[in-house]
Protein backbone atom coordinates (compact mmCIF):
# COMPACT_ATOMS: atom_id res chain seq x y z
CA UNK A 1 0.00 0.00 0.00
CA UNK A 2 1.39 3.30 -1.08
CA UNK A 3 2.44 5.59 2.16
CA UNK A 4 2.68 9.34 0.89
CA UNK A 5 4.08 11.83 3.24
CA UNK A 6 2.37 15.46 3.21
CA UNK A 7 4.62 17.71 1.86
CA UNK A 8 2.61 20.65 1.80
CA UNK A 9 -0.59 22.34 1.55
CA UNK A 10 -3.53 25.24 0.52
CA UNK A 11 -6.32 26.31 1.75
CA UNK A 12 -8.74 28.98 -0.31
CA UNK A 13 -11.28 30.93 0.92
CA UNK A 14 -14.37 29.80 -1.34
CA UNK A 15 -17.70 31.29 -1.23
CA UNK A 16 -20.92 31.47 -3.22
CA UNK A 17 -23.20 34.14 -3.11
CA UNK A 18 -26.39 31.95 -2.21
CA UNK A 19 -28.02 35.00 -0.10
CA UNK A 20 -28.82 36.42 -3.35
CA UNK A 21 -31.82 34.08 -3.88
CA UNK A 22 -32.32 33.72 0.02
CA UNK A 23 -31.32 29.64 -0.58
CA UNK A 24 -30.55 28.92 3.05
CA UNK A 25 -31.86 31.62 4.96
CA UNK A 26 -33.33 30.93 8.04
CA UNK A 27 -34.41 33.15 11.50
CA UNK A 28 -30.39 33.85 12.60
CA UNK A 29 -28.66 33.69 9.04
CA UNK A 30 -30.39 36.20 6.67
CA UNK A 31 -27.58 36.42 4.08
CA UNK A 32 -26.08 32.88 4.23
CA UNK A 33 -23.57 32.98 1.74
CA UNK A 34 -22.59 29.26 1.54
CA UNK A 35 -18.82 28.98 2.06
CA UNK A 36 -15.81 26.64 2.46
CA UNK A 37 -12.34 26.71 3.67
CA UNK A 38 -11.31 24.16 1.60
CA UNK A 39 -7.71 22.38 1.87
CA UNK A 40 -6.00 20.49 0.43
CA UNK A 41 -3.04 18.33 1.41
CA UNK A 42 0.06 17.91 -1.14
CA UNK A 43 1.75 14.54 -0.95
CA UNK A 44 5.41 13.61 -2.55
CA UNK A 45 3.08 11.37 -4.46
CA UNK A 46 0.43 11.55 -7.02
CA UNK A 47 -2.34 11.59 -3.90
CA UNK A 48 -3.64 14.32 -2.44
CA UNK A 49 -5.94 14.95 0.25
CA UNK A 50 -8.94 17.35 0.02
CA UNK A 51 -11.33 18.58 2.75
CA UNK A 52 -13.70 20.97 4.02
CA UNK A 53 -15.20 22.89 6.36
CA UNK A 54 -18.70 24.82 6.10
CA UNK A 55 -18.98 27.79 6.83
CA UNK A 56 -20.68 31.32 6.41
CA UNK A 57 -19.13 34.61 4.25
CA UNK A 58 -17.20 36.61 6.50
CA UNK A 59 -16.30 33.87 8.59
CA UNK A 60 -14.49 31.78 6.26
CA UNK A 61 -11.60 34.17 6.79
CA UNK A 62 -11.38 32.81 10.03
CA UNK A 63 -11.30 29.22 9.61
CA UNK A 64 -8.82 29.31 6.60
CA UNK A 65 -6.40 31.33 8.84
CA UNK A 66 -7.04 28.58 11.70
CA UNK A 67 -6.96 25.82 9.29
CA UNK A 68 -3.44 26.73 7.50
CA UNK A 69 -1.93 26.89 11.46
CA UNK A 70 -3.30 23.29 12.12
CA UNK A 71 -1.54 22.27 8.58
CA UNK A 72 1.38 22.84 9.38
CA UNK A 73 1.40 20.40 12.53
CA UNK A 74 0.62 17.92 9.96
CA UNK A 75 3.08 18.74 7.28
CA UNK A 76 6.23 15.97 7.17
CA UNK A 77 4.43 13.17 8.34
CA UNK A 78 3.60 9.99 6.66
CA UNK A 79 0.26 8.66 6.14
CA UNK A 80 1.26 4.82 7.69
CA UNK A 81 2.63 7.39 11.15
CA UNK A 82 -0.83 9.14 10.49
CA UNK A 83 -3.16 5.44 10.76
CA UNK A 84 -1.16 3.89 13.06
CA UNK A 85 -2.34 6.28 15.57
CA UNK A 86 -5.57 8.21 14.65
CA UNK A 87 -6.82 9.03 17.41
CA UNK A 88 -3.17 10.19 19.25
CA UNK A 89 -2.94 12.77 15.69
CA UNK A 90 -6.58 14.06 16.81
CA UNK A 91 -5.61 14.63 19.88
CA UNK A 92 -2.23 16.33 19.40
CA UNK A 93 -4.61 18.52 17.17
CA UNK A 94 -6.91 19.41 19.37
CA UNK A 95 -4.70 19.48 22.48
CA UNK A 96 -2.10 21.88 20.69
CA UNK A 97 -1.47 23.91 23.88
CA UNK A 98 -1.71 27.16 22.75
CA UNK A 99 -4.49 26.94 20.14
CA UNK A 100 -6.27 25.13 22.70
CA UNK A 101 -7.33 28.14 24.52
CA UNK A 102 -8.90 29.85 21.92
CA UNK A 103 -11.16 26.39 22.24
CA UNK A 104 -11.29 23.85 23.56
CA UNK A 105 -12.69 21.93 20.60
CA UNK A 106 -15.13 24.46 19.43
CA UNK A 107 -15.60 27.47 17.39
CA UNK A 108 -13.80 28.13 14.47
CA UNK A 109 -10.47 26.53 15.78
CA UNK A 110 -12.31 22.90 15.99
CA UNK A 111 -14.51 23.91 12.39
CA UNK A 112 -10.68 23.92 11.06
CA UNK A 113 -10.26 20.86 12.80
CA UNK A 114 -13.10 19.35 11.08
CA UNK A 115 -11.57 20.40 7.94
CA UNK A 116 -8.06 19.15 8.16
CA UNK A 117 -9.45 15.79 9.75
CA UNK A 118 -11.62 15.10 6.92
CA UNK A 119 -8.73 15.85 4.42
CA UNK A 120 -6.73 13.42 5.64
CA UNK A 121 -9.57 10.95 5.76
CA UNK A 122 -9.65 11.94 1.84
CA UNK A 123 -6.45 11.20 1.67
CA UNK A 124 -6.29 7.86 2.99
CA UNK A 125 -9.25 6.51 1.41
CA UNK A 126 -7.65 7.77 -2.00
CA UNK A 127 -4.62 6.00 -1.05
CA UNK A 128 -6.99 2.28 -0.16
CA UNK A 129 -8.56 3.18 -3.53
CA UNK A 130 -12.23 2.90 -1.81
CA UNK A 131 -14.94 5.97 -1.09
CA UNK A 132 -14.11 6.48 2.99
CA UNK A 133 -17.58 5.04 3.78
CA UNK A 134 -16.18 1.63 2.46
CA UNK A 135 -12.95 2.31 3.98
CA UNK A 136 -14.60 2.54 7.03
CA UNK A 137 -17.06 0.23 7.01
CA UNK A 138 -14.33 -2.50 5.99
CA UNK A 139 -12.49 -1.61 9.30
CA UNK A 140 -12.70 -3.91 12.26
CA UNK A 141 -14.63 -3.19 15.32
CA UNK A 142 -11.04 -2.42 16.82
CA UNK A 143 -9.51 -0.76 13.74
CA UNK A 144 -12.87 1.69 14.05
CA UNK A 145 -12.55 2.21 17.37
CA UNK A 146 -8.76 3.15 17.56
CA UNK A 147 -9.18 6.28 15.55
CA UNK A 148 -11.81 7.89 18.78
CA UNK A 149 -10.11 9.93 21.45
CA UNK A 150 -12.44 8.77 24.30
CA UNK A 151 -11.38 11.51 26.78
CA UNK A 152 -14.26 12.94 28.45
CA UNK A 153 -16.82 10.17 27.00
CA UNK A 154 -15.79 6.89 29.51
CA UNK A 155 -18.40 7.81 32.10
CA UNK A 156 -20.78 7.00 29.15
CA UNK A 157 -19.48 5.12 26.44
CA UNK A 158 -16.02 3.34 26.49
CA UNK A 159 -13.87 1.81 24.03
CA UNK A 160 -14.61 -1.82 25.00
CA UNK A 161 -18.68 -0.82 24.84
CA UNK A 162 -17.71 0.52 21.44
CA UNK A 163 -16.37 -2.56 20.32
CA UNK A 164 -19.48 -4.67 21.80
CA UNK A 165 -21.43 -2.48 19.69
CA UNK A 166 -20.09 -2.90 16.35
CA UNK A 167 -19.19 -6.62 17.12
CA UNK A 168 -23.03 -7.16 17.82
CA UNK A 169 -24.11 -5.70 14.00
CA UNK A 170 -21.13 -7.40 12.29
CA UNK A 171 -23.15 -10.47 11.21
CA UNK A 172 -25.84 -8.81 9.55
CA UNK A 173 -23.54 -5.47 7.93
CA UNK A 174 -23.21 -7.29 4.97
CA UNK A 175 -27.14 -7.55 4.37
CA UNK A 176 -27.21 -3.92 4.98
CA UNK A 177 -24.65 -2.80 2.59
CA UNK A 178 -26.42 -4.71 -0.53
CA UNK A 179 -29.19 -2.90 0.58
CA UNK A 180 -27.84 0.33 -0.07
CA UNK A 181 -26.35 -0.30 -3.18
CA UNK A 182 -29.35 -1.13 -4.22
CA UNK A 183 -32.12 1.22 -2.85
CA UNK A 184 -29.78 3.90 -0.77
CA UNK A 185 -30.86 5.97 2.26
CA UNK A 186 -33.73 7.56 3.54
CA UNK A 187 -33.15 11.82 2.58
CA UNK A 188 -35.32 14.42 3.41
CA UNK A 189 -35.40 17.81 1.56
CA UNK A 190 -34.91 21.69 3.03
CA UNK A 191 -34.89 22.68 -0.34
CA UNK A 192 -38.42 24.02 -0.36
CA UNK A 193 -38.69 25.52 3.16
CA UNK A 194 -36.01 28.59 3.32
CA UNK A 195 -36.77 31.04 5.17
CA UNK A 196 -36.75 34.21 2.26
CA UNK A 197 -38.54 32.07 -0.14
CA UNK A 198 -41.90 33.56 -1.00
CA UNK A 199 -45.41 31.52 -0.16
CA UNK A 200 -45.73 30.88 -4.01
CA UNK A 201 -41.91 29.31 -4.34
CA UNK A 202 -42.67 27.23 -1.30
CA UNK A 203 -45.68 25.72 -3.24
CA UNK A 204 -43.46 25.11 -6.06
CA UNK A 205 -40.78 23.37 -4.78
CA UNK A 206 -43.20 21.24 -2.52
CA UNK A 207 -45.13 20.31 -5.63
CA UNK A 208 -41.92 19.67 -7.43
CA UNK A 209 -40.79 17.69 -4.28
CA UNK A 210 -43.56 15.95 -4.07
CA UNK A 211 -42.98 14.78 -8.19
CA UNK A 212 -39.25 13.84 -7.27
CA UNK A 213 -40.89 11.47 -4.43
CA UNK A 214 -39.98 13.40 -1.39
CA UNK A 215 -41.72 12.34 2.01
CA UNK A 216 -40.22 14.78 4.21
CA UNK A 217 -40.21 18.49 4.18
CA UNK A 218 -38.52 21.00 6.43
CA UNK A 219 -39.62 24.64 6.82
CA UNK A 220 -37.77 27.29 8.62
CA UNK A 221 -39.62 29.07 11.11
CA UNK A 222 -38.76 31.68 14.19
CA UNK A 223 -38.70 34.84 12.98
CA UNK A 224 -42.84 36.09 12.92
CA UNK A 225 -45.40 33.85 14.18
CA UNK A 226 -48.31 34.75 12.05
CA UNK A 227 -45.80 34.53 8.89
CA UNK A 228 -45.00 30.96 10.48
CA UNK A 229 -48.18 29.62 10.44
CA UNK A 230 -49.35 31.06 7.10
CA UNK A 231 -46.00 29.48 5.61
CA UNK A 232 -46.80 26.12 7.74
CA UNK A 233 -50.36 26.04 6.50
CA UNK A 234 -48.91 26.27 3.01
CA UNK A 235 -46.37 23.56 3.34
CA UNK A 236 -49.35 21.08 5.63
CA UNK A 237 -51.85 22.00 2.68
CA UNK A 238 -49.26 21.14 -0.50
CA UNK A 239 -47.55 18.32 0.89
CA UNK A 240 -50.90 16.83 2.47
CA UNK A 241 -51.71 15.04 5.51
CA UNK A 242 -49.58 11.88 5.21
CA UNK A 243 -46.33 13.35 3.95
CA UNK A 244 -43.54 14.51 7.46
CA UNK A 245 -43.25 18.03 7.84
CA UNK A 246 -40.30 19.60 9.80
CA UNK A 247 -39.91 22.81 11.97
CA UNK A 248 -36.32 24.51 12.07
CA UNK A 249 -36.01 27.50 14.08
CA UNK A 250 -31.76 28.04 14.30
CA UNK A 251 -31.90 28.38 18.01
CA UNK A 252 -33.99 31.89 17.93
CA UNK A 253 -36.17 31.19 20.89
CA UNK A 254 -36.62 30.81 25.41
CA UNK A 255 -37.26 28.48 26.76
CA UNK A 256 -40.96 29.64 26.95
CA UNK A 257 -41.26 31.09 23.94
CA UNK A 258 -39.97 27.84 22.51
CA UNK A 259 -42.76 25.81 24.05
CA UNK A 260 -45.76 28.35 23.12
CA UNK A 261 -44.58 29.20 19.66
CA UNK A 262 -44.09 25.47 18.73
CA UNK A 263 -47.17 24.07 20.23
CA UNK A 264 -49.30 26.96 18.40
CA UNK A 265 -47.84 25.17 15.34
CA UNK A 266 -48.68 21.91 16.43
CA UNK A 267 -51.89 22.20 14.37
CA UNK A 268 -49.71 21.70 11.50
CA UNK A 269 -48.39 18.35 13.29
CA UNK A 270 -45.10 18.79 12.48
CA UNK A 271 -42.87 15.93 13.31
CA UNK A 272 -39.77 17.86 14.82
CA UNK A 273 -38.57 21.00 15.98
CA UNK A 274 -34.80 21.67 15.51
CA UNK A 275 -32.95 24.08 17.38
CA UNK A 276 -35.42 25.79 19.08
CA UNK A 277 -33.09 27.34 21.57
CA UNK A 278 -29.43 28.23 22.43
CA UNK A 279 -27.46 25.00 21.04
CA UNK A 280 -25.37 24.18 24.30
CA UNK A 281 -28.01 24.30 26.31
CA UNK A 282 -28.84 20.67 27.11
CA UNK A 283 -31.83 21.59 30.41
CA UNK A 284 -33.44 23.84 28.10
CA UNK A 285 -34.32 21.49 25.57
CA UNK A 286 -35.08 19.16 27.69
CA UNK A 287 -37.52 21.67 29.09
CA UNK A 288 -38.67 22.55 25.54
CA UNK A 289 -38.99 18.67 24.68
CA UNK A 290 -41.66 17.90 27.94
CA UNK A 291 -43.13 21.12 26.69
CA UNK A 292 -44.12 20.67 23.54
CA UNK A 293 -44.18 16.40 23.11
CA UNK A 294 -44.94 14.77 21.21
CA UNK A 295 -43.54 17.20 18.98
CA UNK A 296 -39.40 15.85 19.23
CA UNK A 297 -36.69 18.25 19.42
CA UNK A 298 -33.37 18.08 17.23
CA UNK A 299 -29.99 19.55 17.76
CA UNK A 300 -26.93 19.29 16.34
CA UNK A 301 -25.92 21.18 13.55
CA UNK A 302 -24.13 23.94 16.15
CA UNK A 303 -23.29 21.13 18.89
CA UNK A 304 -19.78 21.93 19.26
CA UNK A 305 -18.28 18.50 20.13
CA UNK A 306 -18.80 14.72 21.46
CA UNK A 307 -18.86 16.23 24.79
CA UNK A 308 -22.53 18.56 24.58
CA UNK A 309 -23.99 14.96 22.50
CA UNK A 310 -23.02 13.38 25.64
CA UNK A 311 -24.78 15.55 27.50
CA UNK A 312 -27.57 15.78 25.31
CA UNK A 313 -27.91 12.01 25.20
CA UNK A 314 -27.78 11.55 28.71
CA UNK A 315 -30.07 13.92 29.76
CA UNK A 316 -32.53 12.57 27.33
CA UNK A 317 -33.03 15.83 25.58
CA UNK A 318 -33.21 15.12 22.21
CA UNK A 319 -35.44 12.86 20.19
CA UNK A 320 -33.00 13.11 17.14
CA UNK A 321 -28.89 13.71 16.74
CA UNK A 322 -28.16 15.78 14.04
CA UNK A 323 -24.42 15.44 13.49
CA UNK A 324 -22.73 17.86 11.42
CA UNK A 325 -19.68 16.67 9.48
CA UNK A 326 -17.63 19.80 9.95
CA UNK A 327 -18.77 21.39 13.18
CA UNK A 328 -17.36 18.19 14.46
CA UNK A 329 -13.81 17.14 14.87
CA UNK A 330 -14.16 14.99 11.05
CA UNK A 331 -15.01 11.48 10.81
CA UNK A 332 -13.19 10.31 14.04
CA UNK A 333 -15.47 12.42 16.31
CA UNK A 334 -18.40 11.77 14.43
CA UNK A 335 -17.79 7.62 14.92
CA UNK A 336 -17.72 8.47 18.59
CA UNK A 337 -21.51 10.70 18.30
CA UNK A 338 -23.03 7.58 16.00
CA UNK A 339 -21.86 4.85 18.93
CA UNK A 340 -23.17 7.53 21.61
CA UNK A 341 -26.82 7.57 19.93
CA UNK A 342 -26.54 4.23 19.04
CA UNK A 343 -25.82 3.49 23.42
CA UNK A 344 -28.73 5.89 24.39
CA UNK A 345 -31.16 4.77 21.34
CA UNK A 346 -31.27 7.94 19.44
CA UNK A 347 -31.53 7.93 15.92
CA UNK A 348 -29.20 10.01 13.89
CA UNK A 349 -30.61 12.20 10.98
CA UNK A 350 -27.22 14.27 9.77
CA UNK A 351 -27.75 17.97 9.66
CA UNK A 352 -26.79 18.62 5.50
CA UNK A 353 -27.56 22.16 5.02
CA UNK A 354 -23.99 24.04 3.38
CA UNK A 355 -22.06 23.26 0.70
CA UNK A 356 -20.19 19.84 0.46
CA UNK A 357 -22.34 18.73 3.79
CA UNK A 358 -24.82 16.28 1.35
CA UNK A 359 -21.36 14.98 0.00
CA UNK A 360 -19.92 13.96 3.17
CA UNK A 361 -23.19 13.23 5.03
CA UNK A 362 -23.59 10.72 2.08
CA UNK A 363 -20.58 8.64 3.65
CA UNK A 364 -21.63 8.84 7.32
CA UNK A 365 -24.93 7.68 7.05
CA UNK A 366 -23.56 4.93 4.88
CA UNK A 367 -21.21 4.24 8.29
CA UNK A 368 -24.19 4.88 10.76
CA UNK A 369 -26.54 2.64 9.15
CA UNK A 370 -24.15 -0.50 7.99
CA UNK A 371 -22.05 -0.43 11.04
CA UNK A 372 -23.12 1.21 13.86
CA UNK A 373 -27.27 2.34 14.63
CA UNK A 374 -28.08 -0.45 11.38
CA UNK A 375 -31.32 1.16 11.22
CA UNK A 376 -33.55 3.60 9.31
CA UNK A 377 -36.70 3.68 11.81
CA UNK A 378 -36.90 7.53 12.31
CA UNK A 379 -33.56 7.79 11.01
CA UNK A 380 -33.57 10.07 7.78
CA UNK A 381 -30.64 12.86 6.38
CA UNK A 382 -30.87 16.21 5.21
CA UNK A 383 -30.69 17.12 0.99
CA UNK A 384 -30.57 20.31 0.30
CA UNK A 385 -30.31 20.71 -3.78
CA UNK A 386 -27.51 23.75 -3.39
CA UNK A 387 -24.00 23.81 -4.96
CA UNK A 388 -23.88 20.24 -6.20
CA UNK A 389 -22.57 20.68 -9.38
CA UNK A 390 -18.90 22.07 -7.80
CA UNK A 391 -17.85 18.75 -6.69
CA UNK A 392 -16.07 16.06 -8.46
CA UNK A 393 -18.14 13.28 -7.08
CA UNK A 394 -21.52 14.99 -6.24
CA UNK A 395 -23.84 13.14 -4.13
CA UNK A 396 -26.58 11.14 -5.67
CA UNK A 397 -30.02 11.12 -4.85
CA UNK A 398 -32.53 8.50 -5.83
CA UNK A 399 -36.08 8.42 -5.32
CA UNK A 400 -35.42 10.51 -2.35
CA UNK A 401 -32.34 8.41 -1.17
CA UNK A 402 -28.92 8.85 -0.85
CA UNK A 403 -27.19 6.10 -3.12
CA UNK A 404 -23.70 5.39 -2.10
CA UNK A 405 -20.40 7.35 -3.26
CA UNK A 406 -18.57 4.99 -5.58
CA UNK A 407 -15.60 6.98 -6.44
CA UNK A 408 -12.39 6.94 -4.15
CA UNK A 409 -12.08 9.63 -1.33
CA UNK A 410 -14.45 11.46 0.43
CA UNK A 411 -16.34 13.32 -2.08
CA UNK A 412 -14.98 17.07 -0.92
CA UNK A 413 -13.23 17.26 -4.06
CA UNK A 414 -13.78 21.27 -5.52
CA UNK A 415 -13.64 21.26 -9.46
CA UNK A 416 -10.65 23.18 -10.49
CA UNK A 417 -12.59 26.19 -12.33
CA UNK A 418 -14.94 26.37 -9.29
CA UNK A 419 -12.46 27.17 -6.81
CA UNK A 420 -10.57 29.96 -9.42
CA UNK A 421 -14.41 31.63 -9.70
CA UNK A 422 -15.82 31.33 -6.19
CA UNK A 423 -12.85 32.30 -4.47
CA UNK A 424 -12.88 35.20 -2.02
CA UNK A 425 -11.86 37.83 -2.85
CA UNK A 426 -10.21 37.62 -6.25
CA UNK A 427 -12.40 34.94 -8.02
CA UNK A 428 -14.36 36.57 -10.64
CA UNK A 429 -17.44 36.09 -8.89
CA UNK A 430 -16.25 38.39 -5.63
CA UNK A 431 -14.06 40.81 -7.50
CA UNK A 432 -16.82 41.93 -9.72
CA UNK A 433 -18.91 42.90 -6.78
CA UNK A 434 -18.22 45.61 -4.38
CA UNK A 435 -18.70 43.91 -0.72
CA UNK A 436 -18.20 40.20 0.09
C1 LIG B 1 -27.57 28.77 7.38
C2 LIG B 1 -27.96 27.36 7.00
O1 LIG B 1 -28.58 27.36 5.74
C3 LIG B 1 -28.89 26.72 8.03
O2 LIG B 1 -30.15 27.34 7.97
C4 LIG B 1 -29.01 25.25 7.74
C5 LIG B 1 -29.90 24.52 8.65
O3 LIG B 1 -30.25 24.94 9.74
C6 LIG B 1 -30.37 23.20 8.24
O4 LIG B 1 -30.11 22.82 7.11
O5 LIG B 1 -30.96 22.55 9.07
MG1 LIG C 1 -31.03 23.33 10.97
Amino acid sequence: MPNPKIISFTVDDVRFPTSDDADGSDAMHGSPDYSAAYIVLKTDSDFEGHGLTFTLGRGTELCVEAAKYLCQFIVGMTLDEIRGDFAGLWRKLTSEPQFRWVGPEKGVIHLATGGVINAIWDLYAKVENKPLWKLVCDMSAEEMVSCIDFRYLTDALTPEEAIEILKANDSTAAVREKEMLESGFPAYTTSAGWLGYSDEKIVRLCNEGIADGWSHFKLKVGDNLEDDRRRAGIMRNTIGPDRKMMLDANQRWDVQQAIDWTNTLAEFNPWWIEEPTCPDDVLAHKAIGEGVHPIGIATGEQCQNRVMFKQFLQAGAIQFCQIDSCRLGGVNEVLSVLLLAKKFGVPVCPHAGGVGLCEYVNHLIMIDYIRIGASTDSHVAEFVDHLHEHFVDPCVIKNAAYMPPTAAGYSATMKPETIEKFRFPDGEVWSTRNSG
